[in-house]
């Protein structure tokens, strides 16, 4: 008898997961990106990193930027937040252009990039503060972020007294606090152990669940990217373009366990193709190595 098993198509959708889908494409278009394109001029020449990508994002979709080294989703989040300039095309925000950074965006990134001089809450506090929020209702705002991020309890301490985890959490109030409309995060878990970043993946989900917040996430990890995402933009390098953008067949509310499901496993084989594809080649195409002596008896 046969053990290997047979995997849907990750294009197979059930019925709430198809509803719920059916109902994101009825919210009002967020972001909007209209052939936006990139290059660099360096001393080398011109480097074309972004051909014309085009693509819509809707109210409280939780989307995933994944491609391989190189292909451009850090430029293309730093467009889209504000902190790059395009070189071609447009995306507006709730139906407006939009250019250059601005509060309706929130940024997170990999390194911790919070002030060590300044506790938790002045952390989350100068946030709010340098985005025009004045009077002692500031401090009562950055608590409540920093409730949600679940850190009441460290509020009065400093970053070097905090865990990776715990500072990341504390760089996300921090983006939250200014309410911004769609929160850009670049590989924010990359540098967890894997433990604290699992931790990390579902605290995020939980937190997305309770703001009114459209999240667009660059990883390397494709079982971050499909645990936490509604859809998954695939890039291609040289230039970026988009390969797909997958439909996510995992129902929600997500849980470590739905990793070992049939549509998770089939959605991840479908990015390992696009990915990785030159990987899928069999043992016998690699070539042989000999590190030890064909004498060493090593079986
Ligand atoms: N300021 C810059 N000047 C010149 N080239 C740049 C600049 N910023 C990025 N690039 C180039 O653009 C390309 C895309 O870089 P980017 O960081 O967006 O890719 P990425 O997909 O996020 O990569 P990775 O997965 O390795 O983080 C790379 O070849 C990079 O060297």
């Amino acid at each position: 008898m046969s053990d290997i098993i047979e995997l849907p198509s990750y294009k197979e959708q059930s019925d709430s997961v198809r509803a719920r889908f059916a109902d994101i494409y009825q919210r009002p278009i967020k972001l909007e990106v209209k052939d936006v394109s990139k290059s660099f001029n360096t001393a080398k020449g011109q480097i074309d990193v972004l051909s014309p990508i085009s693509f819509n994002v809707h109210r409280r979709e939780f989307i995933s930027v994944i491609g391989p080294s190189g292909c451009g989703k850090s430029t293309l989040i730093r467009m889209l937040a504000g902190l790059e300039t395009v070189s071609g095309g447009q995306f507006l925000l709730d139906g407006k252009e939009a250019s250059g950074p601005g509060a309706d965006r929130g940024m997170v990134f990999q390194g911790y990039t919070l002030f060590p001089w300044l506790t938790v809450k002045k952390n989350v506090m100068f946030g709010l503060e340098v985005n025009g929020h004045s009077g002692t209702s500031v401090e009562q705002e950055a608590m409540q972020w920093i409730e949600l991020v679940g850190l009441g309890h460290a509020a009065e301490s400093y970053p070097s007294q905090l865990s990776g985890g715990m500072k990341q959490r504390v760089a996300i109030a921090r983006a939250l606090a200014n309410q911004p409309q769609i929160l850009f995060m670049d590989e924010p878990f990359g540098a967890l152990d894997p433990h604290t970043r699992s931790q990390m993946q579902s605290h995020l989900l939980q937190i997305w669940h309770n703001v009114d917040v459209t999240i667009m996430f660059v990883t390397h990890d494709l079982d971050e990217a499909i645990y936490l995402s509604d859809r998954i933009l695939v890039l291609k390098a040289n230039p970026g373009e988009i390969q797909e953008f997958i439909e996510v067949p995992v129902p929600r509310p997500r849980t470590p366990e739905q990793m070992l499901s049939p549509e998770f496993l089939a959605t991840k084989q479908r990015l390992e193709e696009l990915i990785h594809p030159k990987e899928h080649t069999s043992t016998q195409d690699l070539p042989i190595v000999r590190m030890t002596s064909v004498n060493d008896n090593v079986e």
